[in-house]
């Protein structure tokens, strides 16, 4: 890792924050699904209210869900009320079977995955020592995104020239941003950077069907900032690369194969494709907890599917006949041969392969 950089402050107010001492206290979370129209908080005080605000995405990204879950045990190691069913479990079988669940709350960022068994592997499990660590994933999280955007930056600025004379012009999908990390973001972190530093930069931020990440978050996120943001219909990507509005293309992952291949929110990978048509470089931002080197390549992610009424009735309109068929997966792949680079905290890969990828991590 690199020097500790300087604190972020971020214009939004923090996502994840944990509140009191290890042995009562409880997880802040605020409240994404309100978004970007009431800025409300979630207190979690089981770990039944952390799994649960997972899985509604009160609280999502990657990143994001792995410090969510960390601080969860930290309430899972807590001694329960002696009404509680819990109240018959020793403290390490409370623990572990605590493990599991929030382990089944959602299955495509490998983030909370790593973050859990990072917490069991602990010699200690009280409280004060899953505090502790989960404190300290949040703190690495807030590092490496900066180290991200540090890397992202000098490389897009090296090796990307803005089309004719404009401010370099980036394209977004979902959120990558400090909602859904302990930082600045990763595809958001060279944005914030390079706003800081006075180099002129330009977002595109596409809405993200059917939860609208993109324009309930990174539109919000960005434009909070003072970025200059604007918002496109995720069908409107081709048109705006054909018009040459696009000087490259930066998302974040759910998980990254050992090949390189990336799993990020649905719809990603039609930006591949179109960034690959219109010569357009595409970057895959990421810390190396996103990563799972057991997975040979991206056809053994496990890819989430969403409940169909996020589909028919996603913001409490009905947009489709009653009834129908829907098939609602909420991440796609991106072949590594779509890839230009992937940007992690300790630098960049270039044309990711099995080989550059696990060299870069090893
Ligand atoms: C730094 S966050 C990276 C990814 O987790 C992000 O791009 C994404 O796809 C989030 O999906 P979500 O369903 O909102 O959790």
């Amino acid at each position: 890792m690199q020097q500790t950089p300087p604190p972020y402050h971020p214009p939004i107010a923090p996502p994840i924050e944990w509140i009191g001492p290890a042995e009562s206290g409880h997880l802040r979370l605020l409240d994404q699904t309100q978004l970007p129209i009431t800025t409300t908080y979630l207190d979690c005080t089981t770990t039944q209210h952390i799994w649960d605000a997972i899985k509604r995405l009160v609280v999502r990204g990657a990143p994001a869900i792995g410090i969510t879950a960390a601080y969860g045990l930290v309430i899972a190691s807590q001694t329960p009320p002696p009404n509680s069913p819990l109240a018959a479990l020793s403290p390490e079988d409370r623990f572990q079977k605590s493990c599991d669940y929030l382990a089944t709350s959602r299955p495509t960022a490998v983030n909370l995955f790593w973050a859990i068994d990072r917490l069991r592997k602990l010699p200690d499990h009280s409280p004060a020592a899953l505090l502790a660590e989960a404190k300290k994933i949040h703190e690495e999280d807030r590092k490496m995104c900066h180290a991200i955007g540090q890397h992202a930056l000098d490389y897009l600025l090296q090796h990307i020239t803005p089309h004719t004379n404009r401010p370099l012009t980036f394209h977004t999908h979902c959120n990558a941003g400090a909602l859904a990390t302990g930082g600045i973001g990763t595809a958001t972190a060279p944005m914030y950077l390079a706003h800081e530093q006075n180099i002129p930069i330009r977002i595109f931020a596409d809405e993200t069907r059917p939860l609208l990440q993109g324009s309930r978050l990174t539109a919000f996120e960005l434009q909070s900032a003072g970025i200059d943001v604007t918002l496109i219909c995720d069908d409107m990507a081709a048109h705006v690369m054909q018009q040459k509005l696009i000087d490259l293309v930066i998302v974040g992952a759910d998980r990254i194969a050992a090949n390189g291949d990336a799993a990020n929110k649905i719809g990603t990978y039609n930006l591949a494709v179109l960034a690959k048509h219109h010569n357009i470089p595409f970057f895959v931002a990421a810390p190396s907890s996103t990563f799972d080197l057991s997975l040979s390549d991206g056809s053994h992610i496990p890819i989430e599917e969403r409940a169909s009424n996020e589909i028919t009735q996603g913001f409490g309109n009905q947009t489709a006949p009653n009834n129908i068929k829907t098939y609602s997966p909420a991440f796609d792949v991106t072949p590594h041969a779509l890839i230009t680079a992937l940007i992690t905290e300790r630098g960049i890969i270039p044309k990711p392969n099995t080989q550059s990828v696990t060299a870069h991590l090893s």
